[in-house]
């Protein structure tokens, strides 16, 4: 196949993978990142653009393809920005300088600005002098960013006087400063020097092999991934088992007995793949950590007790993931079962039979007496055939982590669901920060097998290290290869651990949306009554800021869970609490998460804060810390005084002049100052943990057993 890849064609225009990608989103043709394929379609668009309207193919373009029209060079010049410095916040525009153009894409001699024409002058064309050491270099190339030293030096000239020119643009820059593109190509562009951004392509990026795509010959149908999910008690379990039972052939060695955390069976000739992992929680676990791996969800939902919270969770989960949804109406053999109500709730959440006009299967099943199951699994079938999954078996193989774990005998397990390719013994491999070779294949029912296909899950032994549920894997030529890609990336994640994440947060928000990164705010909102989450959210929706768009991904009453931050993480996503907190397993994932989580009492300040982010303005001078907890063990009622409160300070402290909050079964019921701290009878300044306190609190008296005090100062953040 000849097709051309993105990073290919920008290399044949002498432009960035980036520019390319760009000006295909201007045309509506969206691809994922510099390795993916072009059609030709693509390919005649680009090189009609890039040869402004002469419709002459890229292959017949010289590499430094020079007849760029000026109203290209400014359109690609980014978003709204001029150039940076990076690091600072340059005011965009001022670099942008009229029809100049980029005429870095130049080479000396051609078609360029006064100035440089004026240096061309002293050349002679045909005469063979040697290069004058101060002389400018035709070309200079860059992976990434300069510094202004660096930059300099490429272009043989004294760093001051990048600096001054730096500066005639409106970029203040000191000389060991990194200089992003634009700047680079801009000042190039004065020298009349071309420019080109030589793009790594990181070998230790396992996401890259995903990218690659295969021959379009060599695709063939692949089984569909199925993922059950579903609230508690309406059946995951039981309608997994009945399944299995009803259709794995019963010659197979091991019989019914599941080996692993997924299993694969027969209908109509068609294999379906289904991941035992029931419940959303490790369904999103496994996208934060940027798996997709089901390609079906079947919610299950009991037609006795109808939507439950978390049906709509999962709901949340699945279409975040964009996966496609057939509800199992499940225990339907019960005299109470009511498949309308079902139908009926499960419509306000924008799923509606095809029955009445929507596009939502819904098939009426009972788990227990294997009712309807055959048209689930029907259903299936033709939801997999819409979805067109295809793969190609004659590729290295390439899946995720389904299940890992380190056996005493065998040392580290991991179920593998192969997504690409073909998987075999023997192979090198990296699985997400472990390597090794594929030692032994068992198959879901305990078998050893030679090799795995698509959508195929097995267990294998063979790795150095145990990985996590969501790693990618993939197929290396040879053993030494994987080696060094595995032990690269375990070293890169030790150090991303200790650096930072770039996590969308209030914060960063502006900062992103300038570079373009952003184009939905995702936000989740939490709070104590359905009427408060629904008008915090309908608030938010009207929020209209240009270039950003607030996207509601999942609302719902009750505190902040892990559910609800693993979900945030995998989609990007802030989180709202309004009247309620993050319980203890939720603050804990959101600080290892990086997950921005704000809280609320007034609906207007969530507005506001999030409009001032959206806009840049958000004032990020204070921030409020908390300090510490208090568990309330008894009240006593003193007339005159109002209720004290016997407490034990459990976590960090609680000072005299700390803000408090007072929280009931992770709801705020009240937030203000204390109006006494005491010890014994004595006023106190600060209670330690592990300390019993008395507390009172201005306008409040409603404390109650079993309340928590939180409190909480004021930080100023360093900017
Ligand atoms: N009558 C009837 N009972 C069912 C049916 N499906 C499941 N049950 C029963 O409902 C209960 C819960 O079923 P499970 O399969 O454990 O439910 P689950 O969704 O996996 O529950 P968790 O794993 O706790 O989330 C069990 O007692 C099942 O026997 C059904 O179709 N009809």
């Amino acid at each position: 196949m000849s097709k051309v890849r993105v990073y290919e064609y920008a290399k044949k225009q002498n432009v960035t993978s980036k520019e390319v990608i760009d000006k295909l989103k201007t045309m509506n043709i969206e691809v994922k990142n510099h390795m993916a394929a072009l059609e030709n379609e693509a390919v005649a668009k680009l090189d009609k653009a890039y040869t402004g309207g002469q419709d002459k193919p890229a292959s017949q373009n010289k590499p430094q393809s020079q007849n760029r029209p000026a109203q290209n060079n400014q359109q690609n010049r980014g978003k709204g920005g001029g150039p940076q410095a990076n690091n600072r916040g340059g005011k965009g525009g001022q670099g942008n300088q009229g029809g100049k153009g980029r005429g870095g894409q130049q080479r000396p001699g051609q078609n360029r600005g006064g100035k440089n024409n004026r240096n061309q002058k002293n050349k002679q064309p045909f005469t063979p002098t040697p290069m004058k050491p101060r002389e400018l270099p035709e070309k200079i190339t860059f992976t990434e960013s300069l510094t202004v030293a660096e930059l300099a030096k490429k272009l043989h000239k004294e760093p001051s006087e990048i600096v001054k020119k730096l500066f005639m643009v409106g970029v203040m820059a000191t000389v060991n400063q990194e200089l992003d593109k634009d700047s680079i190509e801009l000042i190039c562009d004065d020298y009349g020097v071309a420019v080109e951004e030589e793009i790594l392509i990181d070998s230790t990026d396992l996401e890259t092999y995903f990218d690659e795509e295969s021959d379009a010959d060599k695709l063939v149908e692949r089984p569909s991934v199925v993922t059950i999910m579903g609230h508690v008690d309406h059946g995951k379990t039981t309608l997994l088992d009945s399944i299995r039972k009803t259709k794995v052939t019963e010659g197979e060695a091991g019989g019914i007995t599941q080996h692993i955390g997924a299993y694969q069976i027969e209908n109509d000739d068609k294999k379906i793949t289904f991941l035992d992992t029931p419940g959303h929680a490790a369904f999103t676990t496994m996208r934060a950590r940027g798996a997709k791996v089901t390609d079906i969800t079947i919610l299950v939902v009991a037609a006795d007790d109808g939507v439950m919270p978390q049906t709509v969770e999962a709901i949340n989960h699945a279409k975040a993931a964009e996966v496609p949804i057939i509800i199992a109406v499940n225990k339907m053999d019960k005299p109470s079962a009511n498949p309308d109500r079902v139908m009926q709730e499960l419509t306000e959440h924008g799923l509606v039979p095809e029955a009445w006009g929507g596009d939502t299967i819904f098939v009426p099943v009972s788990a227990l007496t294997g009712e309807g199951i055959d048209s689930l699994l029907e259903m299936i079938g033709l939801v997999s055939e819409v979805e067109e999954l295809k793969a190609d078996p004659s590729r290295r193989a390439m899946g995720t982590v389904i299940e890992a774990e380190l056996d005493k005998g065998r040392g580290s397990v991991a179920t593998l669901l192969v997504q690409d390719g073909t998987l075999r013994v023997g192979d090198p491999i990296v699985v997400g920060t472990t390597f090794g070779r594929v030692r032994a294949m068992v198959n879901d029912v305990g078998r050893r097998v030679k090799e795995a296909g698509p959508s195929t899950p097995v267990e294998i032994t063979g790795l150095n290290d145990v990985p996590l549920a969501g790693d990618r894997f993939v197929v290396f030529e040879d053993e030494k290869t994987a080696r060094s890609i595995g032990e690269s990336r375990a070293q890169q994640a030790l150090q991303a651990q200790r650096g930072e994440k770039t996590r969308v947060s209030l914060e960063n928000l502006f900062e992103q949306m300038k570079q373009g990164e952003m184009k939905d705010l995702n936000v989740i909102v939490k709070g104590d009554v359905q009427g408060s989450v629904e008008a915090v959210a309908a608030s938010l929706l009207k929020i209209e800021v240009e270039g950003v768009n607030v996207k509601i991904i999942h609302t719902a009453v009750g505190a902040i869970t892990e559910s609800d931050i693993t979900l945030a993480a995998a989609s990007n996503a802030i989180v709202i609490g309004f009247n309620v907190r993050p319980d203890a397993n939720a603050k804990r994932a959101a600080d290892a998460e990086q997950v921005d989580v704000r809280l609320h009492r007034i609906i207007y300040k969530v507005i506001e804060e999030i409009e001032s982010a959206m806009t840049g303005l958000l004032d990020p001078e204070f921030e409020e810390k908390v300090i510490g907890q208090a568990e309330v063990r008894q009240t006593f009622k003193v007339s005159k005084v109002g209720t004290i409160a016997g407490s034990y300070v459990t976590e960090g402290k609680i000072t005299r002049d700390s803000g408090v909050r007072l929280i009931r079964d992770g709801i705020v019921v009240f937030e203000g100052e204390l109006d006494t701290l005491k010890r014994y009878k004595d006023d106190a300044k600060e209670v330690a943990k592990g300390y019993e306190c008395g507390i009172t609190l201005k306008n409040y008296n409603d404390v109650k057993e079993g309340d928590i005090f939180e409190a909480f100062v004021m930080e100023e953040i360093k900017r």
